[in-house]
C-alpha cells in the first residue's frame, strides 16, 4: 500500500468534514467528487450552488453527496459575522466589515466555519497564493495551545528511494516562515517531529540542513543553524536531532560516515529542516518535479485547527491527498 493509501484508509475510519472554498477551480471540483466516491471525508463547498453544479456538469463530475453552502443564503451568517467580529475586533474589525468579508471572501468563510466547529478542517490554495490562503487562518484560528509558531511542511513520498523512511520524508518549512531565527528553526524542528510521528508513524530523525557539515564552512548562515541545533538540544531534549548537516550527509549513509562520523542522525534523517523558505520551497519543488515524488502540502503545523494550503501547481490527486491528511490531522485534535 502506498503512503497516501494508508492515510486515506485512516481518514475513512472516522470520517471528518472538510471545507473546500475554491469552487471555481476545476481541480477542486474533480477532487471533491473523488473524495466523496472514495469515502475519505465529507465535503462542504462554499459558493453559488447553481454555478458549482454547472461547473461539475461541464467537467462531467458527480458532486452528489457534497454539501454546498452559499454565504448569501447561509442561515448561520449572522452567527459567523458575530464570531469574526469578536475574534478580530481588537484589530479594528467591525460587524459591517465582517459581514462584507464573509459575503465576498470564500476563504475566510471557510475558516470561520472551522472556527465555529461546523467543519473539521479546510484545504485551499489551488488558485490563491499561499499568503492569501494562510493569512485568514493565522488571524482567526491562531496557534494551538502551548505553541508559539505555526509552520508549513510537506510530506514527500519519493519513488524507488532507499533514504528516509522508505522514501518518505517531512520537509519544513517550505511554505510559511520566510527567514526563521535560530529559535524559530528549533521550534519548527519540534513541531515537525510531532507531525512526522502522527502522519508517518515512524520515529523522527531530524537533520538541521545547511551548506556546511560540522564546521566545513564558516558564515553567519551556518552560525544560525548551529545555534538552532544548540537551542533544540536545550529546549527539546527528547528529539533525535543533529546539524549542521548538508543534505547528502543527512540522508546518505556512506557520505554520513565520512562527513559526520558518530552522528546519530547523519545518513538516517527522515525530517529535513531547511534554514529558510528559499531553501525549503525550492528544495521540495526540485524533489517533486525531478525525482517525481508525491508532494503533499504545504500543510500547517502548530495551528489550533487544521487548515492546509496547496501549491497553485497542484493536481486534483494532490488535493485528494491533502484532504485525506487534513482529515487525519482533525482526528488527532
Ligand atoms: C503568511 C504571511 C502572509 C503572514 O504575514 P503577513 O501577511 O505580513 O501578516 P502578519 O505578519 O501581520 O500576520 C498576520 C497574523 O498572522 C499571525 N502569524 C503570521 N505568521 C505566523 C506564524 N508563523 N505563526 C503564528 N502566527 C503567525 C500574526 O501574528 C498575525 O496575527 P494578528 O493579526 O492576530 O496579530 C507571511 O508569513 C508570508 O507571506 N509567508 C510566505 C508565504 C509564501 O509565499 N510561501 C511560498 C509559497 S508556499
Ligand atoms: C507551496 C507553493 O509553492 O505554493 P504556490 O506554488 O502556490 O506558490
Amino acid at each position: 500500500m502506498s503512503y497516501i493509501d494508508i492515510i486515506k484508509e485512516k481518514a475513512r475510519s472516522d470520517r471528518k468534514t472538510i471545507v473546500l472554498p475554491e469552487t471555481n477551480d476545476k481541480r477542486t471540483l474533480i477532487a471533491a467528487s473523488h473524495i466523496i466516491e472514495e469515502g475519505i471525508a465529507n465535503i462542504i463547498m462554499v459558493g453559488n450552488e447553481e454555478k458549482i453544479m454547472d461547473g461539475a456538469g461541464w467537467l462531467e463530475v458527480d458532486l452528489t453527496g457534497v454539501r454546498v453552502i452559499d454565504p448569501t443564503k447561509c442561515e448561520k451568517l449572522d452567527e459567523y459575522v458575530q464570531l469574526l467580529y469578536e475574534t478580530r475586533k481588537h484589530k479594528g474589525m467591525t460587524p459591517e466589515k465582517a459581514r462584507q468579508i464573509l459575503l465576498t471572501d470564500n476563504m475566510t468563510f471557510g475558516v470561520i466555519m472551522v472556527k465555529a466547529n461546523d467543519a473539521d478542517g479546510m484545504v485551499a490554495g489551488a488558485c490563491h497564493a499561499t499568503a492569501d490562503t494562510l493569512r485568514p487562518a493565522l488571524q482567526i484560528l491562531k496557534t494551538a495551545p502551548g505553541v508559539k509558531l505555526v509552520s508549513g511542511f510537506f510530506i514527500l513520498d519519493v519513488p524507488n528511494c532507499e533514504y528516509g523512511e522508505h522514501g518518505t520524508f517531512l520537509f519544513a518549512d517550505c511554505g510559511l516562515n520566510q527567514d526563521p531565527t535560530a529559535e524559530e528553526l528549533a521550534a519548527i524542528a519540534d513541531t515537525s517531529a510531532k507531525s512526522f510521528k502522527t502522519l508517518v508513524g515512524a520515529k523522527p530523525i531530524i537533520a538541521m540542513l545547511s551548506h556546511s557539515t560540522k564546521g566545513s564552512a564558516k558564515h553567519p548562515l551556518v552560525d544560525k543553524v548551529v545555534k538552532a541545533v544548540e537551542i533544540a538540544h536545550e529546549q527539546y531534549p527528547g528529539l533525535t536531532l543533529d546539524g549542521e548537516l548538508q543534505t547528502d550527509a543527512a540522508i546518505v549513509p556512506s557520505v554520513a560516515k565520512s562527513k559526520a562520523p558518530g552522528s546519530e542522525v547523519a545518513g538516517k534523517a527522515n525530517v529535513l529542516i531547511f534554514p529558510n523558505l528559499d531553501c525549503g520551497n525550492i528544495g521540495y519543488k526540485l524533489v517533486q518535479r525531478l525525482a517525481k515524488a508525491e508532494a503533499y502540502g504545504p500543510m500547517l503545523q502548530g495551528i489550533a485547527k487544521p487548515v492546509n494550503d496547496l501549491s497553485r501547481g497542484c493536481s486534483w490527486e494532490d488535493i485528494v491527498g491533502v484532504v485525506a491528511l487534513t482529515a487525519v490531522q482533525a482526528q488527532l485534535m
